[in-house]
């Protein structure tokens, strides 16, 4: 897992080998402490260099080891034999240095790194601090600030940014083993006194409270109930303010409350959730690994809205030739505008030149003639979009995949509309799409594999996390939306606010709580979408038969407030009140109190005190049911699925793991218990009752997430 060799006569080469990224695992450990004993007492030996094979210096500790009993020599004290040799040790970084592989090249004597290396303490967003020493040497390699900085968000440096901030002594663009065995045999035999950085002074401001105490207010803020960053910082004020071997300490403290906790555990789980979702599968069989995708090299996007031309841009930026197409004289001389914006805010800020001559422009559909991938991202409007899909049926190449972005809509009945329903499935893109990380890519039940693949490929190469789902209504996001919002809106009827509603959301970890997200999004969407759902019914008789609608309760709040021009942000008011249209702070609003209590009054309804819990339960739990309603009919292959789409879609707090995950840790017994007791408190509301697979899950002795899968497959096949 380690091999050692001589090179040019009397450097010891150390490679780490641990593919994919050599991770140090126990072997890996003991393979570089063996490797390093050696290079120490041959004689011949006069410097040593640490590197990993296929171009990857290290992807940190092992996190598969994680979750086990961990074995084999300990970090900490493998790093500081290394950096107490009397022999210089160079790190060459050439790949990534992430985690405890940059705490590793900290514990080197010097670090040489290639231009398109990528270094960083990640630990934090796995639920963890550096905890081989990286928070006690980087603040003294770099000063306080930096050190926090890094730390705190894990965020990665480029090489020149390492240089820039000392972190490297060199950066090149060639051979970087063969740069740092160059540099080791020009130090051989120089003093190593100045370059053993737990001996280094921590260099630090003048006032270190006033700056651990701003830098904790910040890092509170933003970590949104996250406890590894606050134990970042933590760890970080002991370097500023004890000796090395006090601060070693106290960051091994911190790192053991952080180890076993669930943030932690959540945390990693998304990280591999994340990848597992790339190996899709479909219920008809075919799969990520036999289905090939084919190339794309241009494509066009229908459709100049706010979400076109996100797409236009997302897409533009991978490289793509892009016809964009909209037919609207008045918004395509504005989406012209916006786009070329767009792409020039994002070019400065990434320092690059914006791909403006990406994009051709064209008012007639007859331009996508020759594409090779078409999304169409016209109104949500299921006559307009059956017409548009007629059109491109006829237009377009032989071959050319067919997608549509429609957020709810039945992508099975488009692809009918067509003479190759095989090449149809949906991109689902989050606003801003230029910006949202997530995908769905939805197949219908004659969507192609390759069609899959192919969507799948494109959305990876546009730097999205894509989730392969089934067709459906919402398909999965949106969804388990519905039942979330429709609790929403009944904690309000019966006495709930909305300040208490998004409050204990947002405690939860939710960047925005719900009402303050529809008036962000808009109010008029929903009610658009009730409306063509005949669930609108303007002036209704008060009482409590006006609150059922199509044999189950309803709340029409939504739906009254649209009616009195209150459509969120846009308006100025809706949930909350803004100082202007398009304002952005929402604030207490006392007309939307005094119409709660009027609503209630007029509906005979006793507002009852509500709380938190109660909030967290029935919101929660009723979008958690939905989810085993998804995986159950297979329109989600696996919880991962579920949960990436949460966390990358709708700000699901990640150190909660996504609502399956979260379910598991809550417990699913506890789950399914909550669940009947609401529903028996509410029987007209169908979303709270107990999914049957739940309660099989629950039944079969409540197995761990990562065994689902294969439970609902157990299941099934019993079925
Ligand atoms: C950039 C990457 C490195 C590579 O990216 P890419 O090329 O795109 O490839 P991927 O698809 O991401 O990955 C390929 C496969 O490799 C798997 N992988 C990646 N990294 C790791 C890893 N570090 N460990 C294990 N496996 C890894 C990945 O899952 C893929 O496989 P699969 O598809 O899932 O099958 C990119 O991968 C990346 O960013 N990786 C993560 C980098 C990172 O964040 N590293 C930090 C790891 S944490 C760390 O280093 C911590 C160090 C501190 C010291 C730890 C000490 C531990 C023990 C202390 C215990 C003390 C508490 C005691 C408690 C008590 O008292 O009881």
């Amino acid at each position: 897992m380690a091999q050692f060799t001589r090179v040019s006569r009397s450097v010891g080469l150390i490679t780490l080998q641990n593919p994919p990224v050599n991770a140090l695992s126990a072997v890996a450990r003991q393979g570089i402490v063996d490797a390093v004993k050696r290079a120490l007492s041959d004689p011949k030996v006069k410097s040593v260099v640490i590197c990993g094979q296929n171009g990857i210096f290290c992807g940190g500790a092992d996190i598969k080891e994680f979750g086990t009993n961990i074995t084999g020599p300990p970090l900490v004290p493998m790093i500081h034999a290394i950096e107490a040799s009397n022999k210089p040790v160079v790190a060459a970084i050439e790949g990534s240095a992430f985690g405890g592989g940059l705490e590793l090249a900290l514990g080197c004597h010097y670090r040489v790194a290639h231009s398109k290396a990528k270094l960083g303490l990640t630990e934090v967003t796995l639920g963890l601090l550096p905890a081989a020493g990286g928070t006690q040497r980087l603040p003294r390699l770099i000063g306080v600030p930096a050190a926090l900085n890094l730390i705190t968000t894990g965020r990665h440096v480029t090489a020149a940014e390492a240089l820039q901030l000392g972190i490297v002594d060199q950066v090149t663009d060639h051979n970087a083993v063969d740069e740092a065995v160059k540099f080791a045999l020009s130090v051989a035999g120089k003093s190593l006194d100045a370059r053993r950085i737990s001996t280094y002074p921590c260099p630090c401001p003048s006032d270190v409270d006033a700056l651990f105490e701003e830098v904790m207010q910040k890092v509170r803020q933003s970590a949104r109930g996250a406890i590894a960053p606050i134990a970042c910082v933590q760890a970080v004020r002991a370097a500023a303010t004890l000796p090395y071997s006090q601060g070693m300490e106290r960051e091994q403290e911190l790192m053991a409350t952080l180890f076993t906790s669930g943030q932690a555990r959540a945390l990693q789980y998304c990280f591999f959730a994340q990848r597992a979702v790339g190996r899709w599968s479909m219920p008809s069989g075919a799969r990520w690994d036999t289905s090939k995708p084919r190339s794309i090299h241009k494509a066009a996007v229908i459709g100049l809205g706010t979400m076109g031309r996100g797409i236009a841009v997302a897409l533009a930026q991978t490289g793509l030739s892009v016809v964009a197409v909209e037919t609207q004289e008045k918004q395509f001389m504005e989406a012209k505008k916006m786009v070329s914006g767009m792409m020039e805010r994002g070019a400065k800020r990434h320092g690059t030149a914006p791909p403006l001559d990406k994009i051709t422009y064209s008012q007639n559909i007859q331009a996508v003639a020759d594409v090779d991938l078409v999304i169409e991202a016209v109104f949500e409007d299921m006559a307009l979009k059956e017409k548009v899909f007629q059109q491109l049926s006829t237009i377009c190449k032989q071959g050319t995949f067919l997608c549509t972005n429609t957020s709810a809509l039945d992508v099975d009945h488009l692809a009918s509309q067509t003479r190759n329903p095989e090449l149809v499935v949906g991109m689902h893109f989050f606003a801003p799409a230029h910006v949202m990380k997530l995908l769905e890519v939805v197949y219908g039940p004659r969507s192609s594999p390759q069609a899959v693949a192919t969507a799948m490929q494109l959305g990876k190469k546009m730097g999205k996390v894509s989730v392969a789902v089934g067709n459906c209504r919402g398909f999965v996001g949106n969804r388990m939306l519905k039942p979330y919002l429709e609790q929403a809106l009944f904690l309000l009827e019966e006495g709930a606010t909305p300040e208490l509603v998004d409050g204990a959301l947002e405690e939860f970890g939710f960047a925005l709580g719900v009402f303050k997200m529809s008036d962000l999004s808009g109010l008029d969407v929903g009610w658009k979408v009730r409306k063509g759902d005949g669930l609108v019914e303007p002036g209704l008789a008060s009482g409590p038969s006006a609150r059922i609608r199509q044999g189950r309760r309803y709340s029409p709040l939504g739906d009254l407030l649209c009616e009195q021009g209150r459509f969120g942000q846009k308006t100025g008011q809706g949930w909350y009140r803004y100082d202007k249209p398009g304002s952005r702070v929402p604030r207490y609003d006392p007309w939307l109190h005094s119409f709660l209590e009027e609503y209630r009054t007029q509906h005979g309804i006793v507002a009852r005190r509500i709380d938190q819990q109660e909030v967290l339960e029935r919101c929660l739990y009723a979008l958690i049911n939905e989810g085993f309603r998804i995986l159950e009919d297979g329109i989600a292959a696996g919880p991962e699925d579920i949960d990436i789409i949460y966390v990358f879609g709708y700000s699901w707090p990640r150190h909660r793991g996504g609502p399956m995950f979260y379910a598991s840790m809550v417990g699913l017994a506890k789950v399914l218990e909550r669940l009947e007791h609401y529903h028996q408190a509410h029987p007209d509301v169908p979303y709270m009752q107990p999914c049957n697979l739940l309660r099989r899950l629950v039944a079969s002795g409540s197995p761990p997430v990562h065994k689902w899968k294969e439970a609902i497959k157990k299941l099934r096949s019993q079925l």
